[in-house]
């Protein structure tokens, strides 16, 4: 568990950051010298606890998540009052805080998860601009007025749902908790929310910020915990919708126990995403779209684009440039400023990545760089669990590493003739987040992107995430969207209401 060096939480969040002598992560550490849960607007320990400990925080039990939901349904009766300009200027107020605190929560970030500060930046921006688009949102949520015959007519009015959870993975702690609280809150919910065990500590500091901001005690709520804290939350009957982020086994268990209280879910799960490189591309930008499809966040990104199908004519030479530009990745310390690799997210996922290339190896790949373990030079780090980015080659449809998410920095390279035949290929996958197309083509990239069956594709790019655009899965990657307009959909419903202006013309 990489809560080693004594996890501890900070508010003031980085009460130091001091070289660890264990440094498995990064050579910062923080001292948590506070509770890890956050109830009706402040820092508090868990009531109870469901009997597992992790490193040094109580997983929260079910007398914890009862007290969080509780909180947040106080708090839901004040904020859903509110309008939607009122709940603007908090929201815009917490992602001002966010901006101005931003290398704070960058740095904790990358502690938290490994992630180079470098990424872990990008991830602090994108979250306070989700809350400022959200904000711009909030004020003009309306309904319909509908005329009906004799004058009467109806309208319709969007309400919000009630107490929201959200549980997070630990790829992108600070932004899945962002991307799930910020339309919540705009739609006038509460949430709770529930952050992966391995990466506690950054949901904490959104809550403290959406506190400083003016939301209302326990509004937004974290419970630290692990699959037992997130089944209490999911059972639980005064809490209204799910969104989840994690793997598709995960999703299907938190869809089974809403469905028992017919709660709606949004489920953002994992990927298998294809990376489609015809010859008429244009190659630098084909080999960069190639690497951020792969190895940002350490290959540890849902929506990777990690089967990358390349022309024939253009192979040899997009392989080559592909392998020198990924030899080049600048692996170490995360919080280091030209650092663009940082370890992964534990030992055990390491060792899970790495069995991934040895398979892939058995059943015929070959490796061009990479798939071993790294061994940084300073030796604070040389317990890490880093490893260097992999491509493969010599790949096929049916080896283990194309079909399965293995969730690290591992590329595996394919070839195709037609675009026919890699569509099909491209397609025939139980996964359905992303994809990618780079052509110079134009008429050719709308055409594939049509066919690809993928809830997010991007033409001449991957892996950008603007807010304003939806972002979700088909088929087994889940569904439900984050981002964008569409997702106040998924944190609201619809009241009809019917107005008679006449008399009751009655049956009876
Ligand atoms: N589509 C998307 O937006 C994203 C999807 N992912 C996917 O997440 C996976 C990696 O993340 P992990 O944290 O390992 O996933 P995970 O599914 O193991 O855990 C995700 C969260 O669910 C909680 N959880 C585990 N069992 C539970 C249960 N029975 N009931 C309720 N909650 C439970 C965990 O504590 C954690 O907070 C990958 O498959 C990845 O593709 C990750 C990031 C983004």
């Amino acid at each position: 568990m990489f809560l080693r060096a004594g996890l501890a939480a900070l508010s003031p969040l980085l009460r130091s950051l001091r070289p660890s002598p264990v440094a498995a992560m990064s050579t910062g550490t923080f001292v948590v010298s506070q509770p890890l849960n956050y109830r009706g607007g402040a820092r508090v320990e868990p009531a109870d606890a469901s009997g597992r400990v992790i490193a040094t925080f109580t997983c929260s039990g079910e007398k914890e998540v009862n007290l969080a939901v509780q909180n947040a349904k106080a708090a839901f009766k004040i904020w859903s009052q509110k309008s939607g300009m009122e709940r603007c200027r908090i929201l815009l107020e917490a992602a001002r805080i966010i901006r101005e605190r931003e290398d704070e929560i960058a740095t904790m970030e990358c502690i938290n998860n490994g992630k180079s500060i470098f990424e872990a930046r990008l991830d602090i921006d994108i979250s306070w601009q989700c809350l400022e688009y959200y904000a711009g949102l909030a004020a003009s949520m309306a309904g319909e007025h509908i005329q009906l015959p004799g004058g009467s007519f109806g309208y319709t009015r969007r309400e919000p749902l009630g107490v929201c959870v959200g549980i997070g993975a630990w790829n992108y702690p600070f932004q899945i908790a962002s991307w799930k609280s910020a339309p919540a809150l705009a739609c006038g919910n509460a949430m709770v929310f529930k952050p992966s065990p391995f990466t506690p500590v950054s949901a904490l500091l959104l809550a403290e910020i959406y506190s400083e901001a003016g939301v209302p005690p326990g509004l937004f709520n974290v419970v630290q915990g692990g699959a037992a804290t997130g089944q209490f939350l999911c059972q639980h009957p005064d809490v209204a919708k799910v969104s989840f982020t994690g793997s598709v086994p995960t999703g299907m268990k938190i869809m089974e126990m809403s469905a028992k209280g017919i709660k709606p879910v949004t489920l953002e799960l994992g990927g298998k995403s294809p990376l489609i490189i015809f010859s008429d591309c244009d190659m630098n930008n084909a080999v960069k779209g190639a690497l951020m499809a792969n190895f940002l966040t350490q290959g540890q990104v849902c929506c990777n684009g990690t089967r990358v199908f390349v022309q024939k004519e253009i192979l040899d030479k997009f392989t080559e440039e592909v392998v020198k530009q990924t030899q080049r990745i600048k692996i170490g310390d995360p919080l280091l400023e030209d650092t663009r690799m940082g370890p992964l997210i534990n030992r055990p996922h390491l060792e899970r990545v790495l069995g991934f290339v040895k398979v892939a190896k058995e059943q015929g790949a070959k490796v061009l760089c990479g798939g071993d373990i790294y061994v940084p030079e300073d030796p604070k780090l040389k317990d890490g669990y880093y490893m260097r980015p992999c491509v493969l080659t010599n790949c096929r449809d049916d080896m283990t590493c194309v079909k399965e998410e293995i969730f690290g920095p591992v590329m595996s390279i394919l070839s195709f003739d037609t675009e026919a035949e890699v569509l099909e290929r491209a397609n025939d996958t139980t996964f359905g987040l992303a994809a990618g197309v780079f052509t110079r083509d134009i008429q050719r990239a709308h055409r594939v992107v049509a066919e690809l069956q993928a809830g997010t594709c991007f033409i001449n790019n991957y892996n950008v995430s603007p807010v304003e655009l939806p972002f979700g899965g088909y088929k087994k990657s889940g569904f439900g969207r984050e981002n964008g307009r569409v997702t106040i959909e998924y944190y609201s419903q619809l009241k009809t209401v019917c107005v008679e202006m006449g008399d009751v013309e009655s049956a009876f």
